[in-house]
């Protein structure tokens, strides 16, 4: 991708010609879901060869988070920009490096920071890595972010667990998923009243009293703005009148793609910030201010997120169901046909291995997703 592109906003239509390789070869199709399964798949190569880990679990970290991947061990770092495909991370606070090592022993792959709407990116390419991580063999997400409380009772530096969202962009039309449709990346029209994976949040919420913070653990609902300016008051009194919690600028598309995949997601606002909803107030909202509270709460959030991980990676947590959702009879995920007689060892559980002459290792994550094999607890 040319810088060109970058600067000016990979959505400008007068890049057309630029884009033509990264989409789905349709001069005309502007409205585009983004990069191919075939480019996803490229990338989600060039990082497989930089690392022998294959984690299940990832971790998005958000403004002033990234702290959260530097107790990663063992790792292997490998910057957005030097990933074929892959834009750079413009937001101080954000790296913008992958760390894929051992979060408590548990194989993980970290974002060091997020792509947002506001850079320029379109919510497709903001919510690219979360495809890639699929590809890569992740089935459990946390997506983590900095956000704006809005319910008055929440203070700067609570946690806030998402148990629901509303998605502004989506419902006006703007969402990751728009434009032409793979099946390979999950169903295109698919349930979202489950999303924030209950058995999760009440683990976190468990996890919370043992470490003795759950006066500052909250559960809301959140809500993401474009940005980059923080909100208007009347803006804030509108989005507390719709049940909202806290405010963000990203996190939703993330989780829309995650779950288009099947993914479980558990995903957490830091608080860091009280937004102002009264006129006579002389609080405004910084980034400063953003990045100052992380750090803050880093420490608090690094033993937090390790003890959910580590709750994630039990065989009994780890269970993926597939969203409902995909074209019967359509298994176009499964991407090399296999024989009966190994579709019969599968289902046996007599895979002893993911040796590509039984079944190549994405084989076996996709049809864990489709429901053809259990995971086996050996
Ligand atoms: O990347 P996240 O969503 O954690 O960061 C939030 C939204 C903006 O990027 C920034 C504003 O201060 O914090
Ligand atoms: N939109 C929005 N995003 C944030 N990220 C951190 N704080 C805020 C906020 O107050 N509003």
């Amino acid at each position: 991708m040319s810088n060109h592109a970058l600067e000016n906003g990979v959505a400008n239509i007068k890049k057309e010609e630029e884009l033509s390789d990264m989409r789905h070869g349709e001069k005309f199709s502007f409205l585009s879901s983004g990069y191919s399964f075939e480019i996803i798949e490229q990338m989600s190569n060039y990082i497989r060869e930089k690392s022998q880990l294959r984690p299940r679990i990832a971790v998005i970290c958000g403004s002033g988070l990234g702290s959260l991947a530097d107790i990663i061990l063992d790792s292997t770092v490998i910057s957005y920009e030097e990933i074929p495909h892959f834009p750079p991370s413009t937001v101080p606070g954000h790296a913008g490096e992958l760390v894929i090592g051992l979060l408590d022993g548990i194989p993980v792959i970290a974002m060091k920071g997020r792509l947002h709407l506001y850079e320029g990116y379109p919510l497709w390419l903001c919510s690219m890595p979360v495809r890639v991580m699929k590809l890569l063999g992740v089935r459990q997400i946390v997506i983590t972010c900095a956000a704006g409380g809005l319910n008055p009772s929440y203070k700067t530096g609570d946690i806030m667990i998402i148990k629901d969202h509303v998605n502004l962009q989506g419902l006006i039309g703007n969402s990751p998923l728009v434009g032409k449709h793979d099946e390979r990346f999950g169903p295109r029209f698919f349930p979202m009243n489950k999303t924030y994976d209950s058995h999760y949040r009440e683990i976190a919420k468990r996890i919370a009293t043992d470490m003795g913070i759950s006066d500052s653990v909250r559960e809301g609902v959140h809500v993401m703005v474009g940005g980059p300016n923080y909100e208007t008051i009347a803006e804030l009194q509108f989005l507390r009148l719709m049940g909202i919690d806290s405010v963000g600028m990203s996190t939703v598309h993330e989780v829309l793609v995650a779950r288009q995949c099947s993914m479980r997601v558990f995903a957490f606002c830091l608080i860091t910030n009280e937004c102002v909803t009264e006129y006579d107030c002389n609080l405004e909202a910084n980034h400063e201010e953003v990045l100052q509270t992380a750090e803050q709460r880093q420490e608090t959030l690094k033993l937090f997120v390790t003890k959910i991980v580590a709750e994630m990676a039990k065989p009994e947590n780890s269970i993926v169901q597939p969203i409902p959702g995909r074209t019967p009879g359509r298994t176009n995920i499964v991407k090399h046909q296999i024989n009966a007689g190994e579709l019969r060892a599968l289902r046996k559980g007599r895979i002893a291995s993911t040796k590509p002459t039984v079944a190549t290792e994405q084989e076996v994550n996709n049809m864990l997703d489709l429901g053809i094999i259990e995971p086996s607890s050996g």
